[in-house]
């Protein structure tokens, strides 16, 4: 079996913890019965025992194999390849929860859609904006009704590029939700309630040079970017250097900066340049989501 999974970076600024896009950069899992349980990891993380174990991975697996074969019990060979930077904000989690799901159902041989994988997937990770691209690929606006996820996707064009300012140090997402205040003035949410929903016009019209003014926000961005200072530094450089929006990725610490794949090279080199500490990532955009092959 073979399962293949894109990054994500959500909330897009304002859209917190409703928008979020689908990244061409994935991890692969491959999956072999065998005699013995064993686990083979390389890539992002393998450095780190408990990243190693794949312990998160291992247990949604076996917890829906349990639940769609009525309890068997098998064992397998997982190889693991990880291209996703972890606790990063480029959806690492959300990654290995749809992954896991996915490849559950193939190894227990039970059909499935991608609406059922991004269904259960809400039970491991509460918040729809990261989970929902991983699964369907593209632009997706997402909302929770009960446990289950309501989204729309768009689709996007091979000429634009995430440019990720990826920092060495890390920003766990419960950690980054914590900081957040529990209020906020009316003005703070309709600030960035009305630009979400430009924003998702904004995608779903394909009205890209708009977006700045968009992807601004009042409900999660400067709080968190305040842990890692240099990240204001970051925004400004990548907006004046061709970026077409220029946000926190997810929880952090990566800033993910959209522009079109022509200027894409020098907003790269330039952010390279500014920012030695930092990994600048380039990529295409998603349009697929998890592949999952027997
Ligand atoms: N490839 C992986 N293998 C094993 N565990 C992983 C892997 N990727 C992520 N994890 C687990 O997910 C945790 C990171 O999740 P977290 O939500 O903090 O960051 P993220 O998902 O990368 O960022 P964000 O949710 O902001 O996009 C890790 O601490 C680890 O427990
Ligand atoms: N909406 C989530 C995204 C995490 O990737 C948050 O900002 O905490």
């Amino acid at each position: 079996m073979f399962i293949s999974v894109p990054a994500t970076s959500a909330n897009l600024g304002p859209g917190f913890d409703t928008l979020g896009l689908a990244i061409d950069l994935r991890n692969e899992i491959v999956i072999k019965p065998a005699r013995f349980h064993s686990v083979s990891t390389k890539g992002e993380g393998a450095d780190n025992p408990k990243i190693k174990k794949n312990s998160l991975f291992l247990h949604i697996f076996h917890e829906q194999y349990r639940k769609l074969t009525d309890g068997k019990r098998a064992t397998f060979r997982f190889e693991f390849t990880n291209r996703i930077p972890i606790s990063r904000g480029l959806g690492s989690s959300s990654a290995v929860i749809v992954s896991a799901i996915t490849a559950a159902h193939l190894a227990a041989g039970v059909k499935y859609n991608k609406r059922k994988i991004l269904n259960t997937a809400l039970r491991y990770e509460h918040h729809p904006d990261n989970i929902t691209p991983a699964v369907m690929g593209g632009f997706n606006v997402a909302c929770l009704e009960g446990e289950r996820v309501y989204s729309k996707k768009r689709r996007l064009p091979s000429y634009l590029r995430a440019v990720l300012v990826v920092p060495d140090r890390t920003i766990s997402t419960n950690r980054s939700r914590n900081v957040l205040p529990k209020m906020y003035t009316k003005e703070e949410v309709v600030y960035s309630l009305s630009r979400a929903a430009y924003m998702t016009a904004l995608f779903m019209s394909e009205s890209w040079d708009l977006l700045r003014i968009a992807a601004k926000d009042k409900i999660h961005q400067e709080r968190r970017m305040r842990m890692m200072p240099e990240l204001f530094e970051v925004q400004k450089t990548a907006l004046d250097h061709g970026a077409l929006m220029s946000t926190l990725s997810g929880s952090g610490s990566t800033f993910f900066n959209l522009a079109y794949a022509d200027d894409a090279k020098k907003l790269a080199a330039v952010l390279a340049e500014r920012f030695p500490q930092f990994r600048i990532m380039t990529h295409g955009l998603d349009n697929v989501g998890v592949i999952g092959k027997s």
